[in-house]
Formats: C-alpha cells, structure tokens, sequence
C-alpha cells in the first residue's frame, strides 16, 4: 500500500471530558469545527476515550460478519433497506443498520437477540457503549455548529430533542486492482451529521474542490461528515461532502461503524431566519425530513446518486 497517498483531514481534539457551551475550551473547538467543516465538509475528531471503546467495537464487527449467511439474513428487513441486513454487493461489502440506538434495549432486542438467541452481552455492551460515546460527541459537535451561526440555547436544545440516531456496520473485502469500482458508491449521506470510525485498514475517500482525497485517520478518532440535512438548514453554508468506499490497496479486510443523527419525521424542516442574509438568499423550501428520506430510498440507487438529493428534493 502507497501510504503517501493518504491524507489527513484537519483533526481537533475532543478528548476532554465535560466540555461546556461558553467555556473558552469550547470556544476554541467551536472555531476549529467551522473552520474544517467551511473547508472540507468534514474532519477528525479524535478522543481518547476511542482508546477503550474503540477495540471491542473492532472485535464486534468481526464477530456479527463471521455469522452464518442464514443468521444475518434473520435481520433483512423486507420494507426498509436501511434497516437490518443489506448487502446488495456480498460478498465484497456487507452492512447491517439500527435504527434508534439511544433507546434503551434497543440494540439488544433489533439485533443481538436475533442473531444470538443464546445471548451475546459482550456484543451489546460494545454497541452500547459506542453510541453513547459517538452520541455525546455528535451532540456537542452540532451544538457548536449551530451556535457558530447565531442559533440560540432554546433552537438547539429543541433541534437535539426532535433527533433520532441509526448506527450501520460494514465489512469491504479488500478488491483487486482489476475490479475497482467503489465498494460503497459515490454519495452525500442524507442526515445531519455522521461520525465514522474504522479498523485500521482504510478506504473512505472524499471529494474536495473536484479532486478526491484518500482519508486516513487515527485508530483515536471518529471522521465526522455534514449530511443533506444540516447542510440545508444552515442554507448551504456548511457544505455536504461526496464519499465513497475502495478498498483495493490494502490486502485487508476493512471494518467501519458509522453513526448517524437525523431529524425525526412529521414536521417541516425550516432553514432558520439567523442563516439568511443578502449573501445568503434562501436556497430551501420547508421539507419533512420523513417523506425526503422515504423518496432518497425509493429512488434507483439507495446511497448511489451522486449529486445533492435535498437540492433537487426542495431547492427553492
Ligand atoms: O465505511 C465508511 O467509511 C463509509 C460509510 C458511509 O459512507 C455510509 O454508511 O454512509
Ligand atoms: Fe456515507
């Protein structure tokens, strides 16, 4: 593997354990968050506390891929290709999805009394403790986000409570050179804000100016990406970054976890007056965040369009 052609995105340090909205340790990330985000979309965010979480994580993926094809297949989920068992290019990628990870059980009772009726506690405390790490990072990271654009405590603690949560794993065999069309096709993911964590062998690749960028990032951190969503409520001011999955210049199987947060549905999505301006026109009519998604997914490709589904969705 050409290890020169992987880049570092900028990485900011998150490790500090009870960061608080007004501190000046806040006030530093918050600048360094806008920046990276104004720049690439996305960034690293590393923590130490990966350093614990982040093993079991690794050995959980290993374990739920090496079931038995016919015990994965108990997850498919014949309504929601989001949900469950979904491996359309098995046996080079495979994905499983949760929705609602910060429910109490849930992950015990969607997944690992499925596939382990006999139980699997180790298995569920590696999942649990992941989305609690990634939840609270993603919450603080957003909070900063949306404060850095003049949104006060009451628009943030109202966008946190209307926010539900969904975590996918996913294996990539590696590819040989021969056959190296992208593992995940090239997309913008559709929520507000993703965090991405991975063994060691890397393969995320994201687009910047035109050019794409092989990412690498720490066995410590967590990429984090802007969505459709959040790139729309903020009227286009952060914007949404273009991804794919290759796994062709490693000899290594590469396992990831993503974690992602989206609005719930049943309300109208509003950009927010604070985010418009005379630079800034309007760039989005009210959407419900429900009927967008149920139209990305019935649209040909689920992850695969390659342009920006809420601008064609609701552009004004
Ligand atoms: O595996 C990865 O690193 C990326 C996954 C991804 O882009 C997605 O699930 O939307
Ligand atoms: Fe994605």
């Amino acid at each position: 593997m050409s290890s020169e052609n992987w880049v570092r995105l900028p990485v900011i340090d998150f490790s500090k354990q009870d960061l608080k909205p007004g501190t000046p340790e806040w006030d530093v990330l918050k600048v360094q968050v806008r920046e990276a985000l104004a720049e690439y979309g996305c960034f690293e965010a590393s923590t130490d506390r990966l350093k614990e979480v982040g093993k079991p994580i690794i050995g959980a993926l290993e374990e739920i891929f090496d079931l038995p094809l016919e015990t994965k297949k108990l997850c498919v989920s014949e309504k929601n290709r989001f949900i469950g068992y979904y491996a359309p290019k098995a046996p080079m990628a495979e994905s499983f999805a949760i929705d609602n990870v910060d429910e109490e059980n849930n992950i015990q009772q969607s997944l690992t009394n499925i596939l382990w009726p006999q139980g699997n506690p180790s298995f569920s405390k590696s999942q649990v403790c992941f989305a609690e790490l990634a939840l609270g990072l993603e919450k603080t990271i957003r909070a900063m986000i949306l404060e850095s654009f003049g949104l006060d405590d009451n628009y943030v603690k109202e966008h946190m409570d209307l926010t539900k949560y969904s975590v996918r794993l996913m294996k990539y065999e590696a590819q040989t050179q021969s056959n190296d069309d992208p593992l995940l096709v090239a997309h913008y993911d559709s929520n507000l804000l993703t965090l991405l964590y991975q063994n060691e062998v890397n393969g995320l690749e994201i687009q910047n100016n035109g050019e794409w960028i092989k990412v690498k990032f720490s066995p410590h951190s967590f990429i984090v990406m802007i969505g459709e969503t959040l790139s729309a409520l903020l009227n286009g001011r952060l914007p949404s970054v273009l991804h794919c999955v290759m796994n062709v210049e490693n000899n290594k199987t590469r396992y990831s976890t993503g974690f992602f947060s989206c609005l719930k549905g049943g309300f109208k999505v509003k950009v927010p007056e604070e985010v418009v301006d005379e630079q800034h026109p309007l760039l989005f009519k009210p959407f419900d965040y429900d009927e967008f998604h149920a139209c990305f997914i019935s649209n040909v490709n689920p992850l695969g369009q390659a342009f920006r589904n809420l601008k064609t969705y609701c552009g004004v």
